[in-house]
Order: structure tokens, then sequence, then C-alpha cells
């Protein structure tokens, strides 16, 4: 195949073209979230109270006081005994449950509590980790030591302790910080976070605690911040934007489930956490202050999604009573941009140390509203009417288009969010999903997508039937060819994100996810790379070729990089099948005689998992390059050509 490439560019590359979207689902919370003696969802290198999915029990808030599926990954140590209880004092009215430790009559050494960690803990000794709780002694006693904070292996082996003094005269929570510097590197993951007072001089007495925290450092060291091995993942593709809070998790089974912002701000004490749309308890550890720091430091555009009156257990709120909802979502935008001196929620920011307004531009209403797409009709005119009044410079995404008859909806949407899950052949076929789009100064963010299934008569059924647990080369492969098709129709979409970004691989209720993870390791997938190659290898502005065939095995896009000089002319080629392909590249100008290429490529069903990470990588190669040059695309293969303009 011959591709002859014009030298007059048609439209500009979107600078928010590639980016991430991001929902506590997979309990893919990215901070090493504090363990919440009432709950714990976050995927953090150091603690936390592990939830049992099955049983979807929200530790110490969901389950009944004194369940014993309350104490999951909770252990007594030498004879104490652990009670979740509605403690009569609580540490907040956020967090109304506290772990009960007793201490027996007769003890013999230290006596306390441990906890296994989510799924393991990493200890590395050139960490040094801050670890928090809460305690008080249910009835004031003379006791006076020291609590033993320490991170040992599942066998007792001590890799790092801390000690602070406690008092038994403290009969009200109060809060005691300690750090500890391993003294050694545990070679595994299962291993322990334990606290324990001396037996003898607590014999008999009771000891109440909330809201352990142990943090391994954080991404750009912020409080309360991000594992750092994940963020810095993240951090690798270059991404432009993180649409936040979901997603699914958005929305709630229930009005009262929903997300909401105000519950996810300010002291992890005042976070009461709810149980997720992902059947388990999201601690809201990852706040809306977080994400929005995250954004920055990545320098992503924020896509904020506000709640739109549909609760996914099929409520829809009835017209006359959205004002409310309303209401949570001009406050959520307030805390964003608002002014502290006109408006509380921007004040609340302030007094969280933000008094500068963040950076935003769009609002998503809602998500995937063709659920609802009826009460879509009424839910986004009232939501939309009151927002733009309110902040006439934003522009507000539609979610509701799926199929061509749609309601209409008024006010008339700038932008609408498409999702799509299917095969690879659906999206090696639908590369030109957009060049079909009648154009009428609508934008469009692709804002989830991806291979989920071999099988297009079940998209979303399970490994037995075609679904994929990890990312495969021929998916990564087919959606770049839908990516490529982004590129050309970049005049319309300007925005994109591959979902669900994240997984532990021992918490998972959604496959495949970009990057995988479990207590110490990361997976970076074949569609990970895939975002990684195009993200940075955007070019600024589109240059047309001979289109690829529609339903071809090969498909390609040409842009300049007119940000450096000399300029560079980037190519990228998808292979979708299992032969190699030749191609001859035809520029209309004279470029290097020779080139880089950038080559990801594997079998069809090549994919990179826990016992084999790097299975398949990009390679970077030189090639021959001139301003005719012939190309062979392995089967299965991504690659990335970029030649200089002479
Ligand atoms: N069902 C998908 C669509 C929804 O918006 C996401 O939460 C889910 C996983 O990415």
């Amino acid at each position: 195949t011959v591709v002859t490439v014009n030298g007059t560019a048609s439209h500009p590359i979107p600078s928010t073209l590639w980016g991430y979207m991001y929902e506590d689902i997979n309990v893919s919370r990215i901070p090493p979230c504090p363990v919440f003696v009432n709950t714990q969802s976050c995927l953090d290198a150091s603690i936390l109270e592990m939830e049992d999915f099955t049983q979807n029990n929200r530790a110490f808030q969901k389950v009944t006081p004194g369940d014993s599926q309350a104490l999951n990954a909770w252990q007594a140590v030498n004879g104490a005994s652990l009670e979740v209880i509605a403690d009569p004092s609580p540490v907040s009215n956020a967090l109304p449950n506290s772990l009960q430790v007793q201490i027996p009559s007769n003890p013999s050494g230290q006596v306390g509590v441990a906890n296994e960690g989510y799924f393991g803990i990493k200890v590395d000794s050139s960490w040094t980790y801050k670890a928090s709780f809460y305690y008080r002694f249910t009835t004031a006693s003379n006791f006076s030591g020291n609590a033993v904070i320490s991170l040992q292996t599942s066998n007792g082996d001590l890799l790092g302790s801390a000690e602070v003094p406690i008092s038994g005269a403290q009969t009200t929570f109060t809060q005691v910080n300690a750090t500890i510097t391993p003294t050694s590197t545990a070679s595994g993951t299962d291993n322990l976070f334990v606290v324990t007072v001396d037996g003898a001089a607590a014999a008999g007495q009771t000891i109440n605690f909330a809201l352990f925290s142990l943090f391994p450092p954080t991404f750009k060291d912020r409080p309360n911040g991000m594992r750092i091995d994940l963020a810095e993942t993240l951090a690798e593709v270059g991404p432009s934007l993180f649409r936040w809070p979901g997603g699914n998790n958005l929305e709630g089974q229930t009005v009262a489930r929903r997300w909401q912002w105000n519950a996810t701000v300010g002291p992890l004490t005042e976070r009461p956490g709810r149980l997720g749309d992902w059947s388990y308890v999201n601690t809201d550890g990852l706040g809306m202050l977080e994400y929005l720091e995250w954004c920055e430091d990545l320098g992503m555009e924020s896509i904020m999604g506000v709640w739109a009156g549909y609760a996914l257990g099929g409520t829809s709120v009835p017209e006359a009573e959205l004002g409310p909802y309303i209401q949570q979502a001009i406050d959520q935008i307030n805390f964003v941009i608002g002014d502290p001196a006109t408006s509380d929620a921007a004040a609340l920011r302030a007094s969280l140390g933000r008094s500068e307004p963040f950076k935003l531009t769009r609002v998503e209403v809602g998500n995937e509203d063709f659920l609802a797409s009826e009460s879509y009709v009424y839910r986004w005119k009232a939501f939309v009417t009151a927002l733009k009044a309110e902040f006439p410079q934003l522009r507000f995404i539609a979610t509701n288009r799926q199929h061509d008859n749609d309601p209409v909806l008024n006010p008339k949407p700038d932008e609408w969010d498409i999702h799509i899950y299917q095969t690879p052949r659906w999206f090696a076929e639908n590369s030109f999903f957009y060049d079909d789009i009648e154009r009428d100064g609508t934008l469009y963010f692709e804002g989830e997508y991806a291979v989920t299934s071999t099988n297009s008569s079940d998209i979303f059924g399970s490994p037995s039937t075609g679904r994929l647990t990890y990312p495969t080369m021929e998916g990564a492969s087919a959606e770049a060819a839908f990516m490529i098709g982004f590129e050309r129709n970049a005049d319309i979409v300007y925005a994109s994100a591959y979902a669900p970004l994240l997984n532990h691989v021992k918490g998972s209720q959604w496959t495949p996810n970009l990057v995988s993870f479990d207590a110490e390791n990361v997976i970076r997938s074949t569609s990970f790379y895939t975002q990684k190659l195009f993200s940075l290898n955007r070019g600024t502005e589109y240059l047309p070729s001979t289109l690829p065939t529609r339903n071809g095995a090969l498909y390609w896009s040409v842009v300049r990089d007119t940000s450096v000089t000399p300029n560079k002319i980037i190519i990228k080629v998808t292979n979708t099948a299992e032969n190699a392909e030749t191609l001859q590249f035809d520029l209309p100008f004279a470029v290097s005689t020779s080139g880089t290429a950038e080559v990801l490529t594997g079998e069809r069903a090549a994919s990179n998992t826990p016992d084999a990470p790097s299975a398949v990588t990009p390679q970077k190669s030189t090639i021959e390059t001139d301003q005719s040059f012939s190309y062979d695309a392995p089967g299965y293969s991504i690659s990335v050509l970029t030649v200089t303009v002479a």
C-alpha cells in the first residue's frame, strides 16, 4: 500500500486529546490511604484494613457492631480480644465506630492488634513510614507507658518499630503520631502493621482505637497523597486530562449513596466514606481536593463530573425535587473555582489551604445517562440551565448519546461523552467512527473505551466466554486503530481516555484495566503502552494522507510536531492482524535519511501480567527513511515512526 502524505495540515491536534478517566473501581485508590478502623478500600502500599469483597462488608461502619466480619484483616496479638463497637464517644460523628481491644487479666509480653494490610504490606528499609492512630481508655486508669507501633513479617520477625507514650487517663479520643524507618526490607509483602502495649502494665484494661493510618512516602510528598510507583507510572504517559470521580462510582446505587463532594474534603476524621458502586466501601481518603491537586501535579485538565439526579439502582429524582442536587453541584463547582469572599464552598477550599481557584473548563453532567435517557431530558435542562447561569464560562458535557434515537436535549450540548466497550474487530472496523459524524460545532470526548472481550455476543462476559483479564496485543492494536481515528477527526474529538484506569489484581470487579498492581508491583499493560506511544508522540497538527481501507488490517496517521525545529513528522501505524504488511510512505518534502521506530508487538493474545509484567514492551530502533520509504509493520503491532524535516 502506498500512503501519500499531504504537506498542508487539516487541523490542529488538541492539547487535551490524551488523558485518563478515573473512578474508585477495583479498589483502585491510588493513594496509600490510611487504615480506617471503620473501613478501607484504598490501594495502599502500606496498610489498610482489607475488605472481603465477597461480603461487601464495610468493616466497621456498615456491619452490626460486634459482627466478626468487621474484623477482616485485623488480628489479636497475644491474647487481646477484639470487637468493633459503636463507640459511645466516637472519634467523630463521621467515624462512629471504633476497634475495642481488651487486654487479658494475666497477659505476658506485648498485647494488642495487627493489620494484614491490603492484600499485603510492602516494607522497604529505604522508606520512612508515617503512622498514627486515635485511642482512648474506656475507663481512666493509672496506665502510663508506650504503645509500640511496628512492622513485622507475618511470622513475627521485626522489620521496624516506634514507640509513642499513651496514658490511661486519656478517656476521650486523641491522636498519636510516629515515624517508622524499617531496619530491613521485607522479602515479600506478607507483613503486619502492629500496635501493642505492655500486657502486664495494661492487664485487664480496655483501649478503643480509631482511624489507624500508615503512609509510605507519597508522590510529591503530598500529605494523604498518592502511591509513588503508581503515580509515577501514570505520569510517564504525559496525560493532559483527568476525568473524575466517575463513571458509575459517581452515581450511587441509591440517591443517598451518590458521590458527594462535601463528604470527601477536610480532615480524614470528617470523611464518612460511602458504599460505592463497585460493591465495596470507598474511604474517600482520596477526595476532591486530592483529585484537584493531582491534576495540577501532572498538568492535567480536570473533566469533573457532577451527580445529575440518577442513581444506578434506577431512581431518577423528579424534576420538582432537583433543587438541592443542583445546589450541591453549584457548591461543588464553587469549591473548584469560586471566590472565597462570596462562596462558602470556596471559603472551605481556602480554609483547607488553597485560596486560589483551580483551573476548570468543563463539567460533565452525570454519567452514561442513556440508562435513564427520558429523565435526562429534564435533568440535563434543569442542571445546565442553572449551572450555565452561575458559570457562563464553563462548557457542559452530555452523557446520553449512544444511539441515533436518543432524545433531543435542550440546551443543545456543547460536547458529548461517548463510551464504547467492544471487541478487537469492532474497534478495527470502526476506526472511521468519527469520520461519519456531522460537523455542527459539537465536540466529542471519547470518555471511556477498551477492548473488553473477543466475543461480540458477550462483551461483558467472563474469561471463559472471551472477556479479557489483561489487555492483549490484539486488543491494543485494535484500540490503536480507533485512536488513529481520533487524530484524523481531532477537529471534533478533543479528548479521550481508556477505561478503567487501575485495578488491584486481588480486588477487581472489572477487567481489563490500563494499569494493574498489587502491594508492591505495577503492571503496565499493552494498552497502557499504546496510550503512552500516542500521548508522547502527539504532534501539533494532522497531515491528511491516503485513507486506510475501512475494515482493513492496517491503519495509520501522520502528524507534524511544529513545536520543535526542525519539525518532526510522526507516523503511527497499527497492524490489527496476524500477518506483517509493508507500507510505502510518500512524503511531500525531504526528511532525514534515518529515523526512529518505536514498536510494540507480540502474539495476538500476548499480555503483561503479574507473572510476566514485561512480556510486551515498546522497542526502539533506527530505520532508514527518505522522502519516500517503506516500512514493514509486524503482525499485531503498533509502530511510531519519527523523522525530522530536512
Ligand atoms: N460500566 C462502565 C461504564 C461506567 O461509566 C464505568 O464506571 C464502567 C467501567 O469503566
